[in-house]
């Protein structure tokens, strides 16, 4: 005689395919593992990605990167020191710089690397460094610019621009700016800005660069990015003929310090690891562009896997790469030639950097605290706009 009750029949089967839900889920996933491991070697062939082939020796070439304490920029840092280039680190943490400098020092015998104080999110600190740099430096062959910050939360650079736009754009456009005439000096010279894919999902915000009417952590990067690809473009168009090109750059998806900001990226990312880029695969593009032989005449294009790469249309648009060029110059406070069409704003000294107002607020703020730059700005995007 049957002694259960329906109840207790509907809990043991329910329980039964619970069981063999588990089962199926568990041999589910020991198969991944498995086909995971069997073509590990493939997989991470895959997710390597592109290869810099060049053997182009550096000897007598001086190289500048920024951010090159950590992630790509410590790889393009070692990689340029292992082809004999003088290579200067510029880094917010001189710290962590020379912690990386010292390891670079250890696996590359000979390597010229020396670092220097660099704050993308401080215009007074890259003026402070682009002056000794011009005064100490003869040649600049090769500027990286690399550093950046993603998905951080809402902040500001000391000069009161949102933090993406700031330190990813705005800190990389005045350092090339205060570094150009050195840069056309040392001609044949190139400039590698390292941009992203994630270009292809921002915009331009015009009417609130600095996120202030609304802010997503997401969209400010991918605004950053796609300002780093119209920059490189305008930048092209104003150094043609001066044989100092400029290119940007999509790393890859690499394993680094940049998802920092983001709990949810850290973990996909340490998750997924095994289909990313370790950092030395993630510089290979910056490497290429800043030394590939077939490379020397091209300029204003985007590459990915030491390939070209597609660009977004934002990207490609000529009247946008402007207008973010006058903005852009207008926040700095360097005003736009827009007669003469200079290269950059007319506003430079004999040695490239600012002698006029803004550096004079720069060499107060050492001593007191500066006056906002951002009022200054505002009152032109106001006469802009
Ligand atoms: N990792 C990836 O998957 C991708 C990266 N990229 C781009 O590659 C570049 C390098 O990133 P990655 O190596 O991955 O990340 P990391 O975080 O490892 O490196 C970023 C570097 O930028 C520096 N930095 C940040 N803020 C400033 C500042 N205010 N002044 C000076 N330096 C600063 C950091 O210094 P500190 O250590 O002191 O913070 C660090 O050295 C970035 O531009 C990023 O947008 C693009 C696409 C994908
Ligand atoms: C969806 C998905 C992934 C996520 C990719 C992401 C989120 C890439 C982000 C790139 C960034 C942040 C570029 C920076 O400029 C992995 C981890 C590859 C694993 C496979 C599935």
């Amino acid at each position: 005689m049957n002694t259960f009750t329906p109840t207790e029949t509907h809990r043991s089967e329910a329980g039964s395919f619970m069981m063999l839900m588990l089962v199926v889920i568990a041999a589910g996933l020991g198969v991944v593992a498995l086909i995971l491991r069997l073509f590990s070697p493939q997989i991470r062939k895959y997710a390597a990605g592109g290869v810099c082939r060049s053997t182009a020796r550096l000897d007598g070439k001086v190289a500048l990167i920024t951010g090159a304490n950590s992630g790509i920029g410590k790889e393009t840092a070692l990689d340029l020191a292992s082809r004999g280039a003088r290579v200067i680190m510029a880094c917010r943490d001189v710290e962590k710089g020379e912690e990386a400098a010292t390891e670079i020092r250890a696996r590359v015998g000979g390597a010229k690397v020396e670092v220097r104080e660099l704050d993308l999110a401080d215009t007074c600190s890259i003026r402070a460094f682009a002056q000794r740099f011009l005064q100490e430096v003869d040649h600049l062959h090769i500027l990286v610019n690399n550093a950046g910050i993603m998905m951080c939360p809402y902040m500001k650079t000391v000069d009161g621009f949102e933090m993406h736009i700031g330190v990813n754009h705005l800190g990389h456009f005045l350092l090339t700016y205060l570094l150009i005439g050195l840069l056309k000096r040392s001609a044949p010279s190139r400039i590698v800005v390292v941009s992203s894919l994630a270009h292809n999902f921002g915009w331009i915000r015009f009417h609130d660069l600095h996120s202030q009417g609304s802010y997503n952590s997401g969209l400010a990067y991918c605004q950053s990015k796609l300002a780093n690809v119209l920059f490189t473009r305008e930048l092209a168009r104003r150094l043609h003929g001066s044989n100092v090109t400029v290119n940007s750059v999509h790393p890859g998806t690499v394993r680094s310090e940049l998802m920092r900001h983001s709990t949810a990226m850290s973990l996909l990312f340490a998750v997924f690891s095994m289909f990313l880029k370790t950092p030395k695969e993630g510089a290979q593009t910056s490497v290429y562009c800043a030394i590939a032989e077939e490379l020397q005449s091209i300029s204003g294009k985007h590459f990915s896997d030491c390939a070209p790469a597609f660009v977004a249309p934002q990207g490609r648009n000529e009247e946008t790469a402007r207008k973010l060029w006058d903005a852009t110059s207008t926040f700095m406070g360097l005003f736009p030639n827009r007669v003469g069409g200079a290269l950059f704003p007319v506003r430079a000294g004999p040695t490239g950097v600012l002698d006029g107002e803004l550096s004079q607020r720069c060499k107060k703020r050492v001593t007191s605290s500066c006056s906002s730059i951002v009022c200054m700005c505002l009152q032109h995007l106001c006469y802009q706009y």
